[in-house]
């Protein structure tokens, strides 16, 4: 049966309501039907044609069969749809069907992008109840195959491309984007994506995929969230002469220029966004990551993932694997493969925290030894930079290339890989890790897969079970002598959006080293004896949620205690406070409730036996 709806009015949500769908609508304004025939590009078309068809075309708005049959009536969407009332369960469940029947993972990817192109509300409510199936499928390591290809597989535009030509202009860019209230912006110059090199302009499935972690895994709401790739040109030379690559096709700008263009580019932040908008460097090269955060740092709310996320997150691997091994952080021996952004980053927190147990700073540092591409960081060698934070690991040693030697002089109670060589942990120093350790701790961070250092199955088999092992990008469940290992996944995904939300709820304008310590004691103190038996240093991807709400809290009472805090008066209770400010991903009304409208008539169906996507 259908409802009688008065033909003349019709409800138009203004641009400003919908941009902010937590709220009720603002602006409603009637028009009468009859008098109402406008142009809508170029074609004569009834009112409610031009105003309701947003409501299935913009993915902020639309709810597929959701809309009940008096919003298609109100809205004029009525006929558009077929006769079918779904609701969002329901539509969830259609997710689960047409995701399990792609085989590949980047269709996979493509599906999601396509659904959130449609769908944003469906995209993140399937993303957040599914996190340990699509977390791979959205972030690493999919998300590098789709950088890989994006030429490829571009379709629709989704984040800001500025390219070093918009210099002078950057801040009309910037205007360009339809959002007014952006509060995190996530940028990458390309440069360095994941273990993957220089991208250029590919590298934008990064910042998408980052933020889209910001909603899913913190509740940070997608309008307020923006994804930008400075392009200033590549050095790879086959996406110069790639006919599919989309970026500008020139060598990389350097120097001033490169430097004048990141200036800009952060002042018209501000002005177009304010002082406390949060910008998230990510996969910057080694060469500007350091030396940018050192130049924002203060100035800006800003933060480098890539060296501090991934502090944060190796480190809290490491306060969990302590409850196993029983060892100080300074009682051990830490080897790195790797010393560029990641493992620079792991090494400074590591010795912020051995100083906090107690120890002085070259006594932490002395526990830390270093390999780059050129060998060990060694005071005498000839080939290679000491340059930057470099030099405070670097040893009175003689220089050596030879890694499994070095493993096996030095007896590291600790590795960490994140040197974006896959396999450089062989069987032989595996073998020599499990060998002098009755606990051997093993990170093999770098990203993608095929870039890790050692698989789990690897670590986990030559040390006969022993090892503690965590990687960047996800590995399936491991059996060794009938005990089956779940291996963590060591990412800065555990960090980043809790950060983010603590930030941005406390409104704090810098964003200290202590901020990353308390992100690092957050996670590892979700990690109950439970999961540590079973190998697990991580909690379940799927309770990073809960993880982020529980860091924010702790850096909203660190905000207020430092007095660093810009939100006042300080709110009484800081869970309800940080989650009333989390986006909801159920379908809200898309009327005003201006009377009693019947009752939809949703048609009887068997219901569906939900279907489980596997991890
Ligand atoms: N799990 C996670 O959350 C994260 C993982 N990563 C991953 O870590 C990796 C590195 O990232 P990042 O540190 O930012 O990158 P950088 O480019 O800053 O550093 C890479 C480092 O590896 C060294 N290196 C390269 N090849 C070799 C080799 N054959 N032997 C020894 N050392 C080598 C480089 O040496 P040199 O200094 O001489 O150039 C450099 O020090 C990437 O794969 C990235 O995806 C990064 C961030 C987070
Ligand atoms: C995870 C991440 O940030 C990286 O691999 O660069
Ligand atoms: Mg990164």
């Amino acid at each position: 049966m259908f409802a009688l709806i008065p033909r003349s009015l019709i409800v138009r949500l203004s641009r400003a309501s919908r941009n902010n769908l937590n709220q009720k609508p603002l602006i409603i304004e009637s028009v009468n039907f009859l008098d109402s025939k406008r142009e809508y590009h170029g074609d004569i078309l009834s009112p409610s044609q031009v105003l309701g068809i947003d409501h299935l075309r913009d993915p902020r708005l639309n709810k597929g069969l959701a809309f009940t049959l008096e919003e298609r009536q109100a809205l004029g969407i009525h006929g558009l749809q077929p006769a079918r009332f779904k609701t969002q369960e329901e539509q969830l469940e259609l997710c689960r069907i047409s995701i399990q029947r792609y085989q590949e993972d980047l269709n996979k990817y493509l599906y999601l992008t396509e659904l959130h192109d449609r769908n944003e509300k469906l995209f993140f409510r399937l993303l957040t109840e599914n996190i340990e199936a699509l977390m791979p499928i959205v972030y690493t390591p999919t998300v590098g195959l789709a950088c890989q290809k994006f030429g490829l597989i571009y379709r629709r535009p989704r984040g800001l491309f500025i390219t070093i030509n918009d210099i002078g202009h950057i801040f009309d860019v910037l205007k360009n984007w339809p959002e007014a209230n952006v509060k995190a912006i996530v940028v990458t110059d390309g440069e360095r994506i994941l273990g993957l090199g220089d991208l250029g302009a590919s590298g934008m499935g990064i910042p998408v995929g980052k933020l889209a972690l910001y909603t899913a895994l913190a509740g940070i709401k997608p309008h307020e969230c923006l994804p930008i790739v400075l392009d200033v040109g590549t050095n790879r030379q086959s996406l110069l002469e790639d006919p599919l690559y989309v970026g500008l096709r020139q060598k990389r700008v350097t120097g001033k220029l490169y430097d004048d263009f990141l200036d800009e580019f952060m002042e018209a932040v501000v002005q177009r966004y304010g002082q406390n908008t949060l910008i998230q460097f990510e996969d910057f090269a080694n060469h500007n990551a350091f030396r940018l955060l050192k130049k924002y740092r203060d100035h800006y709310c800003t933060f480098n993932d890539d060296i501090q996320g991934t502090a944060s997150v190796a480190v809290s691997g490491l306060m969990a694997s302590r409850r196993i091994t029983g060892k100080k952080f300074s009682e051990n021996t830490l080897c790195f493969l790797g010393a560029g952004g990641a493992c620079l980053g792991i090494a400074d927190l590591l010795v912020r925290a051995m100083v906090l147990e107690g120890s002085t700073i070259e006594e932490a540092r002395s526990k830390i030894w270093m390999f780059d591409i050129d060998g060990l960081l060694a005071n005498d060698r000839k080939e290679g930079n000491l340059e930057g934070h470099k030099k405070y690991y670097s040893k009175d040693h003689a220089p050596t290339k030879d890694f499994l030697g070095l493993v096996n002089e030095i007896k590291p109670s600790i590795l960490i890989g994140a040197s974006a060589t896959g396999g450089a942990f062989t069987p032989e120093i595996i073998r020599s890790m499990g060998e002098h350790n009755e606990r051997p701790v093993i990170f093999a961070l770098s990203n993608p897969t095929a870039n890790a250092e050692c698989t789990a199955e690897q670590a986990y088999t030559i040390t006969e079970g022993r090892c503690i092992f965590a990687s960047g990008s996800p590995f399936p469940p491991v059996t060794v002598g009938g005990k089956t290992f779940k291996p963590g996944q060591g990412n800065n995904a555990y960090i980043f959006p809790g950060v983010a939300l603590g930030v941005l709820t406390s409104g704090i304008h810098h964003i200290s080293e202590d901020v990353f310590l308390l992100a690092s004691e957050t996670v590892a103190e979700n990690v109950t004896e439970d999961y540590l038996a079973k190998g697990r240093i991580y909690p379940p991807l799927n309770e990073i949620p809960e993880v982020s709400v529980q860091i924010a809290i702790k850096i909203l009472e660190y905000a207020y205690k430092e007095r660093i805090a810009t939100v006042y008066p300080k709110p009484k209770d800081l869970r309800r406070y940080v989650e009333d400010q989390q986006y909801n991903c159920s379908y809200e009304p898309s009327l005003p409730n201006l009377w009693a409208w019947p009752k939809t008539p949703y048609m009887k169906t068997k219901p569906l036996e939900p279907t489980k996507l596997k991890a």
